[in-house]
């Protein structure tokens, strides 16, 4: 369980977060599965910001509340009590509606099952984002975001005709197509190889070089948590770990 517990500094963390400059900020979040002698809960009074435009790491065993983390920070969950802000917008004040709308603009989400449609083309599922949004897709931008994860000459294909690597740059594409100012990753590598793995996390480390964008990624690898993006002048990249028992 994640919970307001101290712990050491861990190499990489930010020097104490100006609290400006958190795109994210959760404040004595809890999140309780369940009721009763059955109750779980995952998160207990976690206060925490994500510093703007840098690599955030969230660590912890299994079952110790990252995605739960991830979920609520991100918009996808909504916590037991307490209040998170992305963006300054605190997000238990948005109906139903204006949450769904909400990740399409501000935040993009990649998760460890990659989630793209099987019957949708490489093209059609990396701009769902926009045509769900009402948005038309500018060329440009697609063959771009295409051309940045490295699936240029894949875009008619269908992701059975795709490698796990490839399908997960898929997803990463989808979430960067809305430009959007965090990029959420819930354990994005943890369904494939070595190689592969690495590869996927590199094209996130590369997303943060965008000077408007933050990365929170869920994993359970040390070595992925402590490799830092490639630097661009002026910020610091960061990888620290809310929590760790
Ligand atoms: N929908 C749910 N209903 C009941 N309990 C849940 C639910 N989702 C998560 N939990 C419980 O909440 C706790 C935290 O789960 P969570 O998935 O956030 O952990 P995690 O750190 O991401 O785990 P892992 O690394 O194994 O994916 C666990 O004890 C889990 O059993």
């Amino acid at each position: 369980m994640l919970g307001p517990h101290r712990r050491e500094p861990f190499p990489g963390d930010p020097v104490g977060i100006d609290p400006s400059r958190a795109t994210v900020r959760l404040t004595q979040v809890t999140r309780t599965y369940g009721a009763g002698s059955s109750a779980a809960t995952a998160l207990d009074r976690v206060s925490t910001g994500i510093a703007a435009g840098a690599f955030t790491a969230v660590m912890g065993p299994s079952g110790s509340g990252k995605s739960t983390f991830l979920h609520c920070a991100a918009g996808l969950d909504r916590p037991t009590s307490g209040t998170v802000q992305l963006g300054g917008e605190d997000l238990g004040r948005l109906s139903e509606k204006q949450l769904i709308r909400f990740p399409r603009t501000r935040i993009g989400f990649v998760f460890q099952a990659f989630n793209v449609l099987p019957s949708l083309t490489v093209e059609r599922n990396i701009t769902l984002p926009l045509r769900l949004a009402g948005a038309a897709p500018d060329h440009a931008s697609v063959h771009g975001v295409t051309a940045s994860v490295g699936l240029t000459g894949l875009l008619g294909r269908r992701p059975s005709e795709l490698s796990g690597g490839q399908q997960q740059r898929v997803a990463i594409a989808r979430a960067l197509i809305t430009r959007p100012e965090v990029l959420f990753a819930d354990e994005p590598a943890g369904a494939l190889g070595p190689d592969t793995a690495e590869d996927v996390l590199g094209l996130l480390r590369q997303a943060v070089t965008d000077p408007h964008r933050t990365v929170v990624m869920v994993t359970h690898d040390p070595a992925a948590a402590r490799r830092r993006p490639a630097r661009s002048p002026g910020r610091r990249p960061s990888c620290r770990v809310p929590a760790r028992r």
